[in-house]
């Protein structure tokens, strides 16, 4: 069998490789919830997605029957809280995005999420350990800076760890400070990119103004900023007033980075998006995960970038940040060592 000459040659003026026509499976963790509904379906209005796998511990099946009479190309299928469900949800993904687990209410912070989500994290890396070891998992679920290394040791103790195909989803936090630049400089967010380095909470969240259109913001309207891009998480959460955090942008956020990946595995080159991974920035001072710009690529990582010349204000709140985030890794290690 071959792709008739005319069809293979307008995949070549547009620009798509020939592995652009692949089948992309991409599977949602917690598809029913206040992220999974909306991220569900962006991912259904994405071309690029063949075959959308939804799993929730309740509701999958329903949400998956409304996405799916959307009326895009993808196939949408809802699976049963079941193991077998969960197997089947996840066999031959290529992407896995995990929004599971509970949000936070007004007074907490992420890490006073860690006690419920780290045992639900835990037991669906397992699941996808042995089911897609292969795919490109994509955490959501909080908090972040201590989900991803749990996803790590249960795929290290799975003999299947491959550190170029984990991903903390920290795309808010670019979101957030790119839309809250506009907001200072009353321009077009589409033109504000502020690189966003660190983790994915507080003080651990650094964004790099000097790096941006806003390397000219100083004095409280610095501050201002840095504090809200730091803090925007809870803005949302007020707001909502113990009805949950953000669920629409974040949806908005993961439906980007999910288009990125795939752009990426499809060919496209250049495809940049700073997220939490398995990095050597900061090894030596014992942080084992960063996030900074990484080029993404068909092997998932491909590579990290350093943060580049900052300010020694901004080398400040990276100090400050580095502390908290190798005592947010540890506690997920440690919790995965405890509790196999
Ligand atoms: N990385 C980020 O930037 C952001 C992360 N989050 C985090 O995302 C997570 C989800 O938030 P929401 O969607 O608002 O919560 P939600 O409570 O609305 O939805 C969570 C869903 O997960 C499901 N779930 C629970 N345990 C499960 C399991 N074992 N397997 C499959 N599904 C399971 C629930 O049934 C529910 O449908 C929270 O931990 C929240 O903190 C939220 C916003 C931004
Ligand atoms: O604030 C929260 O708990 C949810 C979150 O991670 C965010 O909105 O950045």
């Amino acid at each position: 069998m071959f792709a008739p000459r005319q069809v293979f040659g307008t995949f070549q003026r547009r620009g798509f490789s020939a592995s652009a026509r692949q089948a992309s499976k991409v599977a949602v963790l917690g598809a029913a919830g206040g992220i999974g509904q909306p991220l569900s379906l962006l991912l259904k209005l994405n071309p690029r997605v063949t075959q959308l796998a939804l799993y929730d511990i309740r509701g999958g099946p329903g949400v998956a029957a409304d996405i799916s009479h959307v009326n895009t190309k993808s196939t949408v299928s809802g699976y049963d809280p079941t193991p077998s469900g969960l197997r089947e949800a996840l066999k031959g993904s290529e992407l896995v995005l995990i929004p599971a687990g509970v949000p936070r209410k007004p007074g907490m912070t992420r890490d006073d999420l860690f006690n419920t989500n780290a045992s639900i994290v835990r037991d669906l890396a397992k699941a996808a350990a042995e089911a897609s070891p292969d795919a490109n998992i994509l955490i959501i679920s909080n908090p972040v800076n201590s989900t991803v290394p749990i996803t790590a040791e249960v795929f290290k103790a799975a003999g299947v760890y491959n550190p170029r195909r984990l991903f903390g989803v920290t795309t808010l936090d670019v979101v957030r400070a790119s839309r809250f630049l506009s907001q200072v400089k009353n321009t077009d967010p589409a033109n504000e990119n502020v690189p966003v380095v660190g983790g994915h909470s507080g003080v651990t969240i650094v964004p790099l103004l000097s790096q941006s259109n806003g390397a000219d913001l100083s004095g409280q309207t610095y501050e201002d900023y840095v504090k809200r891009v730091q803090f925007g998480g809870d803005e949302v959460v007020k707001a909502k007033d113990g009805a949950g955090s953000a669920t629409l942008s974040m949806a908005m956020a993961g439906a980007r980075f999910a288009e990125s990946l795939l752009k990426a595995s499809q060919g496209v080159k250049g495809v940049i998006e700073p997220t939490f991974v398995d990095s050597p920035l900061y090894k030596d001072q014992g942080v084992d995960y960063f996030a900074s710009n990484v080029e993404l690529g068909p092997n998932g990582v491909e590579k990290i970038y350093p943060v580049g010349k900052v300010t020694e204000h901004e080398q400040k709140l990276i100090d400050t940040c580095l502390v908290d985030l190798k005592k947010n890794i540890q506690k997920g290690v440690d919790f995965v060592k405890q509790n196999p």
